[in-house]
């Protein structure tokens, strides 16, 4: 009997699987609009301006292959905190946001969710909204905590359900802590508003819960880094203790680089220091230290004030394109072909991502007979459309549909 015998064969990632499954597919009229990475007008993975020419100051630089401390690069650890929490941020001035580079913004929460396993003093229960992004939940279970659920998503409204949000989080144990997307939430696309974002934090002061926020998407589902950071800084100015999960793989198109962060407000320099050599001893067994490149490319980025402006500027590229796209697609279903169903969410929803309302029967039937790919849950990826198959799309949806 072989050693590995019992091992059961798994599940594709409900995700990345829906790759697999496309670049299986020979049929030329195929469509991804799975995993939420960013193509251009022509269908292309995008490779930023503002990458190209940090390279090129990367190549010129001659760096060296040294080991990174196991903390990061501290240059963009310091720039990442800054973009998140504001150039003028108090706390970033008295030094006390403890802030580690990471494998991405998986690695971010990964890390989170070891340290609250292991230092968190309250319940160790973490709230997810319903739905959120499916990793969320194995990530925290395997990180040893007790994953719970709050109601997010309306189907009736295909909005939020305020109501129940609060609901579920005024009767969630003191101390809990809740899970919440910073922007561009995923994968319904719909985000409070910042009267909401207002009311939230009220409710988790009196609640005593600890925000742990996943800000996954900034710059990429407004245009703006600033107004996409408002929930993370309004929080933090109201006096809340945040764990904050930062990806640059959307904003820059650093995917594969894997570049993220991961930071702790805390009270003081004095703690920051202690809960940053934890945050070390953590890290350390775990994979020790962090790849280099993608790091020193995002912190050129943000250190050089015109590459910075490049970059803010392409970013809002994407989201515009993106935006145009959600306009086209309503367009297409309402004026052209009268699609029965209310559209108006593909316009009002935020981000990468659509959720459509579309059944699991009518998504695995678009993927069989229209080799278009979309997650199961009806969630779609807004750059995956472009001008040459956004009508094949609509069509195809509207067959599926009528
Ligand atoms: C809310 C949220 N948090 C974290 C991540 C992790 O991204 P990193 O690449 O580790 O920085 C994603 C990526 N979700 C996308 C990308 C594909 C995937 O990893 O699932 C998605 O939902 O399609 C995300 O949507």
């Amino acid at each position: 009997v072989s050693t590995w015998s019992a091992v059961p064969a798994g599940p594709p990632d409900p995700i990345l699987g829906i790759t697999e499954a496309f670049k299986a597919d020979k049929d030329p009229r195929k469509i991804n609009l799975g995993v939420g990475a960013y193509r251009d007008e022509n269908g292309k993975p995008y490779v930023l301006n503002a990458v190209k020419k940090a390279e090129e100051k990367m190549a010129a630089a001659q760096l060296d292959k040294e080991y990174l401390g196991i903390t990061g690069l501290a240059s963009f650890t310091q720039n990442a905190a800054k973009l998140a929490y504001g150039v003028d941020s108090e706390l970033l001035k008295q030094n006390a946001i403890a802030v580690t580079q990471s494998i991405s913004g998986t690695g971010a929460l990964r890390i989170g969710g070891a340290f609250i396993a292991r230092h968190y003093p309250h319940a160790k229960v973490i709230y997810l909204p319903t739905p959120t992004w499916g990793n969320h939940i194995p990530l925290f279970k395997d990180s040893g905590l007790e994953v719970r659920r709050y109601r997010y998503f309306d189907s009736k409204t295909v909005g939020l359900d305020f109501k129940g949000m609060k609901e579920d989080l005024k009767s969630a144990p003191e101390g809990a802590i809740v899970l919440l997307h910073a922007c561009a939430h995923n994968p319904t696309g719909v985000d409070p508003t910042q009267e909401q974002w207002k009311e939230l934090s009220g409710l988790v002061a009196e609640k005593k819960l600890f925000p742990f926020f996943d800000m996954a998407y900034q710059g990429f589902a407004s245009g703006s880094t600033t107004r996409d950071a408002f929930a993370v800084r309004h929080f933090v100015a109201q006096g809340h203790y945040i764990a904050l999960c930062q990806s640059f793989a959307k904003n820059m198109g650093l995917y594969g680089e894997r570049v993220g962060a991961f930071s702790l407000t805390t009270q003081n320099e004095e703690e920051k220091k202690r809960v940053e050599s934890q945050i070390k001893i953590l890290i350390r067994p775990m994979y020790s230290n962090p790849p280099l490149h993608g790091a020193h490319i995002a912190n050129t980025i943000l250190s050089d004030p015109e590459l910075y402006q490049e970059w803010e500027g392409e970013v809002k590229g994407m989201a515009n394109r993106i935006i145009n796209m959600r306009e086209r697609l309503y367009n297409l279903l309402t004026h052209e072909l009268n699609t029965p169903g209310d559209w108006g969410h593909i316009k009002s929803q935020i981000g990468m991502f659509s959720f459509t309302g579309l059944k699991t029967e009518q998504c695995k039937a678009l993927a069989e007979k229209a080799h278009i790919y979309m997650t199961m849950d009806g969630r779609i990826s807004m750059a995956g459309l472009n001008s040459s198959n956004v009508e094949y799309f609509a069509r195809s949806v509207d067959a599926a549909v009528k």
